[in-house]
Formats: structure tokens, sequence, C-alpha cells
């Protein structure tokens, strides 16, 4: 037995599936996930002494690699002064500063962007916002897309992509039926969906939240205007725009898929952003922002109520303040000349094995759709139309060659600053007998 398998076993007793979150359980590709005691750079080690190289990123706060200096630096100063202390710090001002600031500075149309309330989890973040919406609009239902993954929200699990997607599932138990029934799901990429929706029921759509680019279904790219269709659909019906952002933010580009988009599409904002994930580097933090007078909602200022007792904690804000600040310029485009290397590679090493596949990016986030041809994938049902199990061989023969990634074909691929031309090869070198592996995979009965 290796060591982590016997950590599994232990931790099977004592925890649920062995995980604390699902998508962590290798259940849909079979084996043992490794038990992670280190991580620097580019590379994760497990229990038994194997080095990764890391296509995981922590499921994407990990913009500057592991471990980086500053912001391990950050951390231990901020812990010098005391973990928490469920008071106002200058820190917590700093980083609602700096989203502000960057999300701002991309915009071209005036301020996107006035408030920001930090939280703990993605979450917490969207969960809130979809109260804000409704407290400020009066309005109960709410549009999500098939395949979007906006956290274990009650009304978000419908029909939602992430670890409900891999492990089949339509939503979740123990979510009420008048939950569910406040929620309607809708095609992604389909406008003319969402404007029947709101012709069925006028006056009670709160809001279309939405992936700012859907990375929960593999990456599904917003077809040209889609985003900016929602925003006008938004405003004719009354209901607000939620982008989440969880996942993209501060990562496609320093203003997140927005701020690589909007730009070209008239320069749109929606009304409420949801962050997580970078903006806390590695440590437990998120964010809902958006204009003055729909944050100003929230309690104490107004009707809608939202806390935490370790809301704004001052290690994760240091964490944070100090990977915004180091995701400077080169290490975006680092990330985006390593991802489309990378994309370019695996479709070569597929297409050398006549895999049929497409590869699906938004800015340097991407996954791979098996057997769809170049056309893609522009929504949950031709993801589940597609070949995503010769993904459960192409993953083992990543993971025996050194290569860690999501074990689950429904996730993207995440590159860091730190991944390096040696980190490069590493990955490279492993996808000639992972596109083998794919190539020879049977459907299963
Ligand atoms: C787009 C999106 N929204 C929300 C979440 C939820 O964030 P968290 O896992 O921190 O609750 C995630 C990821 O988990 C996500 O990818
Ligand atoms: N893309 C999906 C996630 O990031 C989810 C992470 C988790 O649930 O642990």
């Amino acid at each position: 037995m290796t060591v982590s398998e016997e950590l599994f076993e232990r931790s099977q007793r004592v925890i649920p599936g062995g995980v604390n979150s699902p998508v962590r359980a290798f259940n849909s590709v079979g084996g043992t996930p490794p038990f992670i005691v280190d991580a620097e750079g580019p590379y994760v080690k497990d229990a038994d002494g194997n080095q990764y190289v890391d296509l995981v990123g922590s499921w994407g706060p990990a913009l500057l690699g592991h471990r980086h200096e500053a912001v391990i630096e950050a951390v231990h100063t901020a812990v010098d002064h005391g973990l928490s202390f469920g008071a106002s710090t200058v820190g917590e001002t700093e980083l609602a500063e700096t989203v502000v600031d960057r999300i701002n500075r991309s915009a071209t149309n005036g301020p996107a962007i006035d408030q920001v309330r930090l939280v703990s989890t993605g979450t917490e973040a969207t969960m809130t916002s979809i109260r804000l919406a409704r407290g400020y609009t009066g309005r109960d239902k709410i549009i999500k897309f098939a395949g979007c993954y906006h956290g274990h929200v009650d009304a978000l699990l419908s029909e939602a992509g992430s670890g409900v997607a891999t492990l089949s599932l339509p939503g979740s138990a123990g979510v009420t039926q008048a939950t569910t029934a406040e929620t309607i799901v809708v095609p992604y990429n389909d406008l003319d969906a969402v404007r029947t929706a709101f012709e069925k029921y006028p006056g009670e759509i709160a809001a279309v939240i939405t992936e700012a680019a859907p990375c929960n279904m593999g990456v599904v790219t917003p077809g040209p205007g889609f985003n900016a269709g929602l925003r006008e659909l938004t405003r004719e019906f009354g209901a607000l725009m939620i982008f989440d952002e969880v996942l993209t933010g501060f990562r496609a580009s320093s203003a997140g898929y927005w701020g690589l988009t909007s730009a070209e599409e008239g320069g749109w904002a929606p009304d409420i952003y949801t962050f997580g994930k970078v903006i806390g580097g590695g440590m437990p933090i998120a964010a809902l922002g958006g204009r003055r007078e729909i944050m100003e909602y929230l309690a104490p200022n107004g009707p809608v109520y939202q806390a935490g007792t370790l809301s704004g904690n001052p290690l994760s804000v240091a964490a944070g303040i100090a990977t915004l600040r180091n995701a400077t310029g080169q290490v975006y485009s680092a990330i985006d000349r390593a991802s489309s290397h990378l994309r370019q590679e695996v479709g070569a090493a597929l297409d050398a094995e006549g895999v049929q596949h497409s590869i699906q990016s938004a800015g340097n986030i991407f996954s791979v759709a098996f057997g769809t041809g170049e056309n893609g994938v522009r929504n949950y049902e031709d993801v589940k139309a597609s070949e995503s199990y010769r993904y459960t061989a192409f993953f083992h023969s990543m993971l025996d060659s050194g290569v860690y990634m999501a074990p689950s074909p429904f996730e993207a691929w995440f590159l860091s600053a730190a991944h390096d031309d040696a980190a490069m090869d590493r990955i490279v070198s492993a996808l000639p007998a992972a596109a083998r592996a794919a190539a020879s995979s049977e459907r299963p009965r």
C-alpha cells in the first residue's frame, strides 16, 4: 500500500468519502487521490514523495504559483499580529480599494464598481449576490444556466457544473421544491431562451447569474455578444446581471474575463460581480461588488442581511493584497504564453493519435472536450454528448507521468506564472502517452 492509500483509508473512516470537497475524490476516474504534503512554484509533492507538475493550482487561486515569497511573507507578517479580531482592519479597506481600482481601470464607460463586501468563500459571494438582487428588486426568481457552477448555494445547484456534473447529478437532494421553483435554468449561449423566460415571468425575475465564461462544464466560450446580450436583456426587463468571476476574476486578465472582453462589446458592466480564488491567493476569502446604490442595500445600511465571523480575515486579506500586487502585466503575459503553448501541444498530441477534440478557452483558462469536432461545445447538452469518458485514461496517464490534473473532464486546466520551461517540458513530454491512452479508450457501457 502507498502512504496515500493508507491515509485515504484512514480519512474515509472519519470524513465522508475521505474528502472535504467532492471534486477532490477520484470517484469518476477511479484510484486513490494523492495526499499532498508540500507545494512550491508549479509543483506539488505527495505523501509518497512523488513530485507532480500541478495543473490544478488549488482549483484556481495559485496564479503566482505555490508558496510565492511575497505572499508567504505577507501572511507571516500578519500572523505576528494575531489571527482574527472580528473587527475592522485597514487591510480590508486596502483589498477592497485594490479590487475597485483594478476593475475600474479596465472600465471604458465610467466606474463599473464602487464597493466590495468581503466574505470567506465563493459560495457565500454568489449566495449573497442573489439575496441582494432579490432585496434590491423585490422579485423572487432567478435565471441560471445549465452547466454553470456558482458554489453549493441551494438555489444554484440545479443542473450545476463542477462536481455536480462530474457525479452526473441533476442537482442536490435536500434542496426544497420551493427553492428550486424560483430557479429558472436555461441553456448557455442562448439569448432567445433568456428572453422567453423573462416574457413568461414578467416582473418576477430578480437576476440572471452567469459565469463570466463557464469553466465548470469544462470551459465553454461565451459566443460573440452573449454577455453583452445578457446585459441588454436584464436592463430591458428590470433585473440585475450577476457576473460570477469567482474562477476567472484576476486570472483571465488583470480585471478578469470582463476586463478581457467588455471594452470591445461597448464597455458594458454587470450590476454585481463575484470574486474568489485569486483574490485570496490560497487563503479563504471571496467578495461581491457593484455600484454603491446596490451595495448599500446590504446591512448595516440596508435591509439585506449578510455577515461573517471570519469575514475579511486578516491573514486572507494579507495574502490577497500580496497576490494582487504581484499579479503584474508580466504575470498575465507569462501565463497567456504558457497557456497558448500548452494548448498547441495538447492539440498536436491528440491530432497525432487521431483523437477528435476541441480545445475550449476563456483567455488563458482552457480545457479539452473529446469527440466534438472543430465546432466545440456551446452548452451543457453539447458537453454531455461529448466523449468525456476518454478523459479517464488521459488523466491517469498524465498522473503516471507526473502531471497532476483535476480528476474530472469538466474542470479547467490552470497554469501559473511559476510554470517555467522545465515544468512545461514535463507536461509536454507526458502528452503523447496520454493522447494514446485517450485514443484507445472504450465508451463505458
Ligand atoms: C464560477 C464559480 N463560482 C463559485 C464558486 C464557489 O466558490 P467556493 O468553492 O469558494 O465556494 C466556484 C468554485 O468553486 C466557481 O468556479
Ligand atoms: N471548478 C470547480 C471548483 O473550483 C470547485 C472546487 C471545490 O468545490 O472544491
